[in-house]
């Protein structure tokens, strides 16, 4: 398990894990469409610290997606690489080191939410997963003990994305891929999630890379939030989120807090 301090890199098994869980080289992504093509994404570069939590912000369109596609093995670079866990993102993805949870819970609306946190045990080659939390643990883990046998309708939105986080969770990943997870909650909910997920981030250890479109929070839940520029998607700046955890409600009202939004803000108006 990774202590909660911001140099996280010092407490992880040196023998056993990687130093980087993702290396960026140079890594490109072009479309071919019938209007001509798109670069997406143009020579990024940089590493993931291993038990890190890193944010992508950047305007439409910039390639966060496509970078987090990238690194789950769904699309391949046109050029340059990316190294996962030491390996390829093919060979992490076969190996069920990847978790992926998207804006939309993508939950089967006729299975409980316990059914559908099983399913990536039941599908894919057999025997490859010795979860080291059961389905119903990560429900709880998630703050749904109790719910195991409720349907996706029987839930709230806030509740659905807890269920697909605990389905992501199930394989026990060391990269856990958030695209816009808590984008369609209200404020609120949103704020507890948060805080929810950096619990979840603190007792599993994994490593969890963040897209967002909200400045507040990426500085809340980050280690570090790398801004992306558009057309072509290119890496702008790396920003250091030097508040230190636990975090909470406490932190949002810190004055570091809103110098990192403004400093924030400010690059994404440059971007
Ligand atoms: N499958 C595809 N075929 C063609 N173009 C694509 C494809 N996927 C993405 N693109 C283009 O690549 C660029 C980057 O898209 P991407 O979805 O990664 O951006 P994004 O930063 O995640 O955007 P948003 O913040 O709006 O979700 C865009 O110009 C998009 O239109």
């Amino acid at each position: 398990m990774i202590a909660m301090t911001s140099t996280k890199a010092s407490d992880i098994d040196m023998s056993i894990a990687p130093l980087n869980a993702v290396e960026l080289d140079g890594v490109s992504v072009t479309f071919s469409t019938d209007r001509g093509e798109v670069n997406a994404l143009a020579g990024i570069t940089h590493n993931l610290t291993a038990g890190g939590f890193t944010s992508l912000i950047g305007p439409s369109g910039c390639g966060k997606s496509t970078l987090l596609r990238v690194v789950a093995d769904l699309i391949a670079p046109t050029a340059g690489r990316a190294t996962v866990l030491d390996d390829t993102p093919h060979n992490a993805r076969e190996h069920r080191k990847i978790g992926f949870v998207f804006q939309d819970s993508t939950l089967l609306p006729w299975r409980t939410a316990l059914q559908n946190v099983s399913l990536p045990l039941e599908v894919g080659p057999k025997n490859q997963v010795t979860p080291t939390r059961s389905p119903k643990e990560l429900l709880e883990l998630v703050g749904l003990g109790g719910r195991e046998n409720a349907y996706p309708h029987e839930l709230s939105g806030g509740m659905r994305q807890r269920v697909a986080i605990a389905r992501a969770l199930v394989t026990d990943p060391a990269i856990l891929l958030m695209d816009e997870p808590f984008g369609a909650l209200d404020e609120i909910t949103r704020d507890r999630l948060n805080e929810e997920l950096l619990r979840i981030w603190e007792s599993t250890g994994t490593t969890v890379v963040f897209v967002t479109h909200s400045i507040a929070e990426a500085v809340f839940l980050s280690e570090e939030v790398v801004v992306l520029k558009a057309h072509p998607g290119r890496l702008h700046e790396v920003v250091d989120i030097d508040l230190g955890y636990p975090r909470g409600p406490h932190t949002r009202v810190e004055p570091n807090f809103s110098e990192l939004c403004s400093q924030l803000r400010m690059l994404l108006e440059s971007a």
